[in-house]
């Protein structure tokens, strides 16, 4: 039985008074019957792992460098997100695949790093609108899923967050039908590369555009584990009714 995961990605948002929304999530969901989990930018990784102190929620970075360390202006390395408090780490996001031109080798090449330091790995797939009009869907999901997860991953150690990237902060959503296509095809492709014991164990997410009013009609789709939440992650009350619905699935 896989734990379900809600996600927030609070992406380039967020200095020390933001802090005050984790206080309310903490104080609304004292005890959550689902795993929390936060992505803050790096700047805020390490207070709000202090802010957190032993309540239950983890807290991510949203990238990180292939590179154990060196020469790399402006990066951050997984050891170091590992010593600011992170526990997981969101790679090959939409924003990161179209603004800084990651490809699926070099996502892989981030996520062995980021195992190899510990970190549980959240790596992201989705199709372009594009891509989805002209029927390649499918197709695009399981080439970025084979090119961008390494070999012998365990369950415990990947997330995989499906964002159709038209879905991203634009209010739009796939269908229930379409949500649950590709959920299914990623659990069929991790099976058919990790086999069933494993996979079973990975928590898939649908991340674009999830609000408290249609989490609860998503999260009731097969092999959807949680979501990964950008803008309604930033405001406690929307992500705690995002938290509630997913309880209660
Ligand atoms: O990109 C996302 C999470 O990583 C989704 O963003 P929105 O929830 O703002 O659409």
């Amino acid at each position: 039985m896989r734990k379900k995961l809600a996600a927030g990605n609070w992406k380039m948002n967020g200095t020390e008074a933001q802090l005050a929304e984790v206080d309310s999530l903490i104080a609304s969901h004292p005890d959550p019957k689902v795993d929390l989990l936060l992505c803050p930018p790096a700047t805020l990784i390490e207070r709000m792992a202090r802010r957190v102190g032993t309540a239950q929620i983890a807290v991510g970075g949203q990238d990180c460098h292939a590179a154990v360390s060196g020469a790399h202006t402006g990066d951050v390395s997984a050891e170091m997100l590992r010593d600011a408090g992170a526990r997981h780490v969101i790679l090959g996001h939409s924003e990161r695949r179209a603004d800084h031109g990651e490809t699926d080798a070099c996502i892989r090449a981030k996520a062995e790093t980021a195992l190899a330091h510990d970190l549980i790995v959240v790596i992201c797939v989705g199709e372009t609108e594009a891509q989805r009009d002209a029927g390649d869907t499918l197709d695009v999901i399981r080439t970025q899923l084979a090119g961008s997860i390494p070999d012998g991953v365990t369950g415990a150690q990947l997330v995989v967050a499906y964002e159709p990237v038209w879905a991203i902060g634009t209010g739009r959503t796939p269908t229930l039908d379409q949500i649950a296509e590709v959920h299914d095809a990623i659990r069929a492709a991790l099976t058919e590369r990790l086999g069933a014991a494993q996979a079973d164990t990975i928590r898939l997410l649908y991340g674009g555009s999830v609000k408290p009013g249609n989490a609860a009609e998503i999260f009731a789709v097969s092999n959807v584990d949680g979501a990964l939440v950008g803008g309604a992650s930033l405001k406690a009350a929307d992500f705690s009714g995002i938290i509630a619905a997913l309880e209660a699935a």
